[in-house]
């Protein structure tokens, strides 16, 4: 187990480390066994986050991606809660520089009151948790190092190596980034096995799970055409859809699948893997659907495999649209063993418009929408992600213009991309 940890504390100092102390641009920092020659005032931020205060680190190592998620959200309210009057916290994250799966979530406990119980409480904490905790001290030269108190594997204090601190390039790739592929699934199995990890705790999804059982799958288009209807919230689908079905005198489905609205809400509060492969394998059971009804009539579909994509990826990553996956990236790619529709149109209007029918129709917003309203920035994540998904399927409509127009500008594409 010995050579286990050395191993684990080995691959720990090849982390960089990105703290957020209050959600501007994150510090970053790295660990280094030889002693570190830096520029101190190139390292006065993160020297601002170690000092005047005995500063902890605790880390979430656990696999289940789902349980992560849980104890990330439980820490987050219950440390403040139980750690001594003065403490600080700090969303911190570990990584390793460009390589996806490998972020694990944590904090900086920053105890200004320097209290001996802190210590034992992160302790308790770090056990109950599988986490690893970390302790921060100066040494005489001013130099700081990180100390591992608690590690998870050992389930015992261990004194781990030492290892300064110092000062981290900012990653190509956006941290954010590096956990994509936990929340894009690119196969039913992805979406599948994540569901599974988390039916001991959520038993709903063991129904969801057999309604993804049940459904055929690898299931392509048949003789008519199938188009999706994509865009934000209040750009004008539910509209737009019914015009077409009446137009077209088509079958009009909407992802995810009146068997599953009825959990929607309650998936939606779930940590973002949970939430994300609901809505995939929804997806996938609307498949077989648009399989069956495309054999009988042309097929509409209000929301499927792009909004899923959109909104997680928009969720996960943080800030501009620049720190969006590049623009070939795999992540935009379409599932292989999902019914791909002849077109994607994607709905876009001006936020000022969207707010207008958002108030127009009265309707209660819902936390997302609020967001959106709220945020600018991951309003405009979602739509640039419509705009890279794979391939010349998704065109984008400027829905600006009444109800009529927007319904001759889709008619125009799909009589040149959809054979009716
Ligand atoms: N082209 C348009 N011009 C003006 N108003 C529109 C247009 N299309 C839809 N609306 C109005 O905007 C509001 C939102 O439309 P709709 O419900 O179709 O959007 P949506 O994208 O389906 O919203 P959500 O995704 O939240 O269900 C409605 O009040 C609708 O009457
Ligand atoms: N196939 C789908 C359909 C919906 N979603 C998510 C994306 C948003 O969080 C929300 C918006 O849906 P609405 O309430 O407008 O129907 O649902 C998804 O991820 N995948």
């Amino acid at each position: 187990m010995a050579r286990n940890l050395t191993r684990q504390l080995a691959l720990w100092s090849a982390r960089v480390f990105a703290a957020h102390p209050d959600r501007t641009e994150p510090i970053y920092f790295a660990l280094s066994g030889e002693h570190p020659v830096y520029q101190e005032n190139a390292f006065l931020s993160s020297r601002r986050i170690f000092s005047n205060a005995n500063v902890y680190s605790i880390h979430i190592t656990t696999e289940n991606r789902f349980l992560r998620e849980r104890i990330h959200s439980m820490l987050q309210t219950h440390l403040l809660s139980v750690l001594p009057g003065n403490c600080a916290l700090i969303q911190l994250v570990s990584f390793l520089p460009n390589q996806n799966r490998s972020v694990i979530p944590g904090f900086i406990v920053q105890d200004f009151q320097r209290k001996e119980e802190t210590e034992i409480i992160l302790k308790d904490m770090a056990k109950i948790n599988e986490c690893l905790l970390c302790s921060y001290k100066k040494s005489e030269g001013a130099d700081l190092w990180q100390q591992s108190i608690w590690c998870a594997t050992e389930g015992a204090e261990v004194k781990g190596s030492a290892h300064y601190i110092i000062p981290a390039a900012k990653p190509a790739a956006h941290v954010s980034v590096l956990n994509i592929d936990s929340v894009v699934f690119h196969c039913f199995e992805d979406a599948y096995a994540a569901l599974q990890e988390c039916k001991e705790s959520i038993p709903e999804a063991k129904e969801i799970l057999h309604l993804a059982d049940q459904s055929p799958r690898h299931m392509q288009r048949s003789n008519f055409p199938v188009i999706v209807i994509e865009g934000l919230d209040a750009t004008g689908k539910t509209t737009l859809t019914k015009s077409l079905q009446e137009t077209l005198k088509g079958t009009l489905l909407r992802s995810p699948p009146p068997q599953l609205s009825h959990w929607r809400d309650q998936f939606d509060s779930q940590p973002a893997v949970i939430r994300r492969a609901f809505y995939a394998l929804g997806n996938y059971i609307t498949a077989a659907v648009i399989a069956r009804e495309s054999e009988k009539a042309p097929v509409i579909v209000d929301r499927y495999w792009p909004s899923t994509t959109a909104y997680a990826i928009a969720t996960e990553v943080v800030g501009e649209k620049e720190n969006l996956p590049s623009l070939y990236s795999k992540v935009y790619q379409w599932p292989t063993d999902l019914l791909k529709p002849d077109l994607v149109v994607v709905l876009m209007v001006s936020p000022e418009e969207r707010i207008r029918r958002l108030q127009e129709r009265g309707q209660v917003k819902t936390q997302e929408e609020k967001e959106l309203e709220e945020n600018n920035l991951f309003r405009e994540r979602v739509d640039e992600v419509y705009k890279r998904i794979e391939g010349s399927i998704c065109k984008i409509i400027d829905a600006n213009c009444p109800k009529e127009e927007v319904l001759q500008q889709v008619l125009h594409l799909i009589s040149q991309y959809c054979r009716l």
